[in-house]
């Protein structure tokens, strides 16, 4: 069996639905919707190893912690680990007082009776009652006509009238679910939750929930979005119901489908933190909250600690949240390739000069800092990278900010450096690189500063008089210039026969709160043409330009060898 030359023998496009003036796609969307979690159902039915008593209330408690007003616990009737945990939790007093705990069950007499007698002393509840409506269920999995399908809803709706009666201590919410409402002929779908709604008698101040389930999600997401809408325009008694949205993601616009009905007109969305759910998941709920976040909405849920929100349900789960999971994954705030890094460092770097509160930093559609992560982590380097990417850690790392040009020097010697290695290079690959390449280091090179003195003449001639070792034994040396630098490189010349000619020099503290000490940066040009840069580092600003000029020097000895 291979791929089939044509599709369509096996498989059909979905239909369009019947509506001229649809209203979805001149709206937007404002105000968050109204929550619910279904990470211990329907996320908890679809894990290798279902929770336990123990994740279920870890899971439970990161819901409450970051604002989920509405939580579907499980499905009670499954057996007794969901039974006690959901019991259990009622009784215990931990649901806090405005938070809702929903329960699902089949539309099955001794089903939905378990279910009730699960919420046993809930103050309130929500008991969500299901049943597919669409044709491949009703023959497949039912046998059954349309009007029997519709029975099965009513009959259901029945039990759950009366089992709520039995419990008048419980404030009741009913939820029905046409299951698999995105194949199914929306006029049946209509005609079935007006049949339970006949029997429940929703009004204004009691609604029903309608959820309408993207069962398996089998269209374009603006299908879902008009079938959604044809629902809520055709549906008697509309303000005696909350429309409800529960998608899945088989096509991977589970996220953009529950977008574009929201704009159709409903109130409520269904998902799992990070999509968890049956086969490719549910809606994700972290995506489309900070979706809406990022267009300026505050959508009641609190992800200002991401990582430890996915800590959690990594664990509970058993299911790695994958690196590249919107908002959440580990690298989804990381550049690696070189123009992404160079304009990200200039985002930044504007951002904090402009001072400006909207977020413009180019490639980050939300500020990291916003969901717990830290700016150090964006950017990464390895053989993709540019300048902006090893600057940016040089600078985070060490305090360094390095002149463009130096920027451009220093490029070799970290692309050697990421071929060779061939992985990512961290923060103290790039620092040894740099100590390398200019000589930072303390050992291991042909002029090292042990100490100096700096006097002046009656006529402001500076004479530099110092202890420099040369190939590990010390010399003492001076040289006259007219300021600190130029005696330094007369120095040079005189003791050493190198001729350097200063081109470039920049000097910045390191960053505060790193230490008090300070690096210079030197550019110079040696008698037979060529750029050199060199750099050092000391509590002392002036010593700092001496130890540049060694770290020059050094570098002009190399070549010096290098073309005997
Ligand atoms: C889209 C969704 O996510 S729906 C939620 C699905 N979640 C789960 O099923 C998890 C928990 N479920 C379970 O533990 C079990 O299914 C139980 C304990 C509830 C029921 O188990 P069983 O009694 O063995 O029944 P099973 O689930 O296999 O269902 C099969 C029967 O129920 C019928 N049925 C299925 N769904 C429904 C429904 N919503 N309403 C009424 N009857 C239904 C089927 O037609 C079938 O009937 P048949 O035996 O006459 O052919
Ligand atoms: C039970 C229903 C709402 C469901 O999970 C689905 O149809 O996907
Ligand atoms: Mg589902």
């Amino acid at each position: 069996m291979s791929m089939l030359s044509d599709p369509s023998a096996k498989y059909s496009a979905f239909p369009q639905v019947p509506i001229t003036d649809r209203q979805w796609p001149t709206r937007t969307i404002t105000a968050p919707p109204r929550w619910l979690s279904t990470d211990l159902r329907d996320g908890n039915q679809a894990i290798v190893d279902p929770m336990d008593a123990h994740k279920k209330n870890r899971f439970f408690d990161l819901l409450v912690e970051i604002g989920v007003k509405e939580i579907e616990v499980g499905f009670p009737s499954a057996g007794a680990t969901e039974f006690d945990f959901i019991s259990g939790l009622v009784q215990s007093g931990r649901v806090p007082d405005d938070v809702l705990v929903q329960v699902l069950t089949q539309s099955r007499e001794d089903l939905i009776r378990t279910s009730f007698a699960s919420l046993q002393g809930a103050k309130q509840a929500i008991v969500h009652l299901y049943n597919a409506v669409s044709p491949a269920w009703r023959e497949v999995v039912f046998g059954m006509t349309k009007d029997q399908v519709r029975e099965i809803a009513v009959t259901g709706a029945k039990v759950m009238r009366d089992e709520a009666a039995k419990q008048p201590g419980t404030k009741w919410t009913f939820q029905y679910s046409p299951e698999t409402f995105s194949t199914a002929e929306l006029d049946f779908s209509l005609e079935v939750c007006e049949a339970v709604m006949g029997v429940l008698a929703p009004t204004p101040e009691h609604p029903i929930i309608l959820n309408l389930p993207a069962t398996v999600e089998a269209a374009t997401p603006n299908i879902y979005a008009d079938q959604v809408e044809y629902f809520i325009r055709n549906l008697p008694d509309r303000d005696s119901a909350v429309i409800s949205l529960h998608t899945h993601n088989d096509r991977g616009t589970g996220v953009a489908a529950a977008e574009l009905a929201l704009m159709a007109g409903a109130d409520r969305v269904e998902g799992c933190l990070f999509g968890n759910g049956e086969r490719t998941g549910n809606c994700c709920l972290v995506t489309m909250a900070l979706n809406m976040y990022t267009q300026g909405i505050n959508p009641d849920l609190d992800f200002s600690n991401i990582d430890r929100v996915i800590e959690t349900v990594e664990y509970c789960n058993e299911l790695p949240v994958h690196q590249r999971h919107p908002y959440g994954g580990e690298l989804v705030y990381t550049a690696f390739s070189g123009s992404h890094q160079d304009a990200i460092k200039k985002g930044f770097g504007a951002h904090e000069v402009q001072n400006d509160p909207q977020w413009r930093v180019p490639y980050l559609p939300i500020d990291p800092a916003d969901l717990g992560r830290s700016y150090e982590a964006v950017i990464r380097v390895n053989s993709q990278s540019g300048k902006g990417g090893f600057a940016w850690v040089l600078e985070q790392d060490q305090g360094l900010k390095l002149p463009k040009k130096m920027q451009a020097d220093f490029s070799p010697h970290v692309q050697r450096m990421a071929d060779e290695l061939g992985r990512e290079l961290n923060a103290s690959d790039i620092w040894l690189a740099f100590q390398q390449a200019y000589h930072v280091q303390t050992s291991g090179k042909q002029f090292q500063l042990v100490d100096y003195e700096e006097s002046r003449t009656s006529d402001g001639t500076r004479i530099f008089t110092g202890r420099i070792e040369v190939g590990g034994t010390p010399q003492s040396v001076s040289g006259r210039g007219n300021g600190l630098i130029s005696s330094v490189l007369s120095t040079i010349e005189d003791a050493f026969g190198l001729q350097l000619e200063i081109v470039d020099y920049s000097e910045h503290a390191l960053t505060a709160g790193r230490d008090s000490r300070a690096a210079a940066y030197l550019e110079c040009r040696t008698n037979d043409g060529r750029s050199l840069w060199g750099c050092g580092i000391d509590e002392d600003i002036a010593t700092a330009s001496v130890r540049a000029v060694l770290s020059a020097a050094n570098s002009a000895h190399l070549l010096a060898q290098a073309a005997k």
